[in-house]
């Protein structure tokens, strides 16, 4: 497996669902960087599971323990290590799916993978949980590019059918909404939509079955220069991330494909000079991103997240072990939808993405 990523600050993510512990090592952290501890909580909790009836039950603290890298709340310039213990698993529940593979869920292509030796205990190294350690690891990133300018926040643009505005429609969005985003289990720009979004996630579950949806993700306060192409673009940096995230099944910036169906006249963001002698595009159809390099406008981006796999509802599988057809209901503790507790994942790995390509900066 591949559990290490990132050309200046490198992440090591470890762990499985059911095991005694998920973390994370961050090498490559500039010394001196304040951890405000209070903020990273906040981010693990609105992560977290056992939230409430939109939620996965299955109840974890999510609180990291940092072994090494801070002293006195400062980062030492040495590897940091957290660890999150695993308190509340159930895995009786994956008893059957050592033989019975659930559709939709990496079972069947993890055991080819792995020979058969690998955990299918809650997903074992599959599992949504190993986000928790990347959240910890983008709060910190997080704190750091704040202290540039940069802030990082997301919306729900849809779950099912329902649909938010989109962040385009909002003019300049502020750092004082983006703390009021983060505060929401369902963060919408248009409230009227929180309660139609609700209800489809319960009305999925109380069917047995699972509902996905899109997130927009939005990066305020990026200058201009940031991004090493060819190859470490910013588009291809922050992909190659998000698709490392479960579940997630597609990705566009900026107008994204709906640029294919406008004339360049139309998709071209035209440049202007605002009255504090700044450059801005009157649009922002390319989502912040030309030639791989930031342009000092918002970068843009949605995040398709697929409905989970795990339902009560009967399915067709196969019975690896008697090598015969068989029919499955997943039992156990599951999310009838990710997109509630998948905002933070997604701006943890934006977050890791941007600090790695500005470290890199000066080196490319
Ligand atoms: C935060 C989070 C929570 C998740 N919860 C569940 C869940 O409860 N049940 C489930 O079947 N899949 C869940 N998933 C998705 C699976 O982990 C994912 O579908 C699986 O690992 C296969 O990966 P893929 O869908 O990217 O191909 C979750 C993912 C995330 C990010
Ligand atoms: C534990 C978390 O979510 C889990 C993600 C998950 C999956 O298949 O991805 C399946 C469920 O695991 P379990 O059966 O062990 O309860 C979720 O609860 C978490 O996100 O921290």
């Amino acid at each position: 497996m591949s559990g290490i990523w990132g050309n200046n600050l490198e992440i090591s993510i470890f762990g499985e669902s059911h095991g005694r512990a998920i973390g994370v090592t961050l090498s490559g952290l500039p010394a001196g960087v304040k951890i405000d501890m209070d903020e990273v909580l906040v981010e693990m909790a609105r992560r977290a599971p056992g939230q409430n009836e939109l939620t996965t039950p299955r109840k974890e603290k999510d609180e990291p323990d940092i072994v090494s890298g801070v002293l006195d709340g400062m980062t030492t310039g040495a590897p940091l290590t957290a660890l999150i213990w695993n308190t509340n698993t159930r895995s009786v529940d994956y008893s059957q799916m050592k033989k019975l593979m659930r559709p939709g869920q990496a079972d069947y292509p993890g055991k080819v993978r792995y020979d058969g030796f690998n955990d299918y205990r809650g997903s074992g190294h599959f599992s949504g949980r190993i986000t928790a350690p990347l959240v910890f690891a983008g709060a910190i990133a997080q704190q750091w590019l704040r202290q540039k300018g940069i802030v990082i926040g997301s919306h729900i643009q849809s779950i099912g059918s329902v649909e938010d505005e989109r962040f385009e429609s909002q003019g300049a969005v502020t750092a004082e909404q983006v703390e009021q985003l983060k505060s929401v289990q369902l963060p919408v720009f248009d409230e009227s939509k929180r309660d139609a979004m609700t209800q489809v996630i319960l009305d999925a579950k109380a069917d047995l079955d699972s509902v996905g949806g899109i997130v927009e993700t939005f990066v305020l306060g990026i200058d201009a220069g940031y991004g090493n192409p060819f190859f470490d673009s910013v588009e291809s940096t922050l992909a190659h991330l998000v698709f490392a995230v479960p579940a997630t099944k597609g990705i566009e910036f900026g107008a994204g494909f709906d640029i294919t169906r406008m004339r360049g006249s139309e998709a071209n963001d035209s440049y202007y000079y605002d009255e504090n002698g700044q450059i801005k595009t009157r649009t922002n159809n390319n989502g912040g991103i030309l030639g791989g390099i930031t342009y000092g406008m918002p970068i843009v981006f949605r995040t398709a997240i697929k409905p989970p796999a795990s339902i009560e509802k009967k399915q067709e599988t196969i019975d690896i072990e008697a090598r015969e057809n068989a029919d499955l209901e997943v039992f156990g503790r599951h999310d009838p939808c990710i997109v509630p507790r998948v905002l933070p994942v997604l701006e943890a790995v934006t977050a890791l993405g941007l600090m790695d390509l500005i470290l890199g900066r000066d080196k490319a």
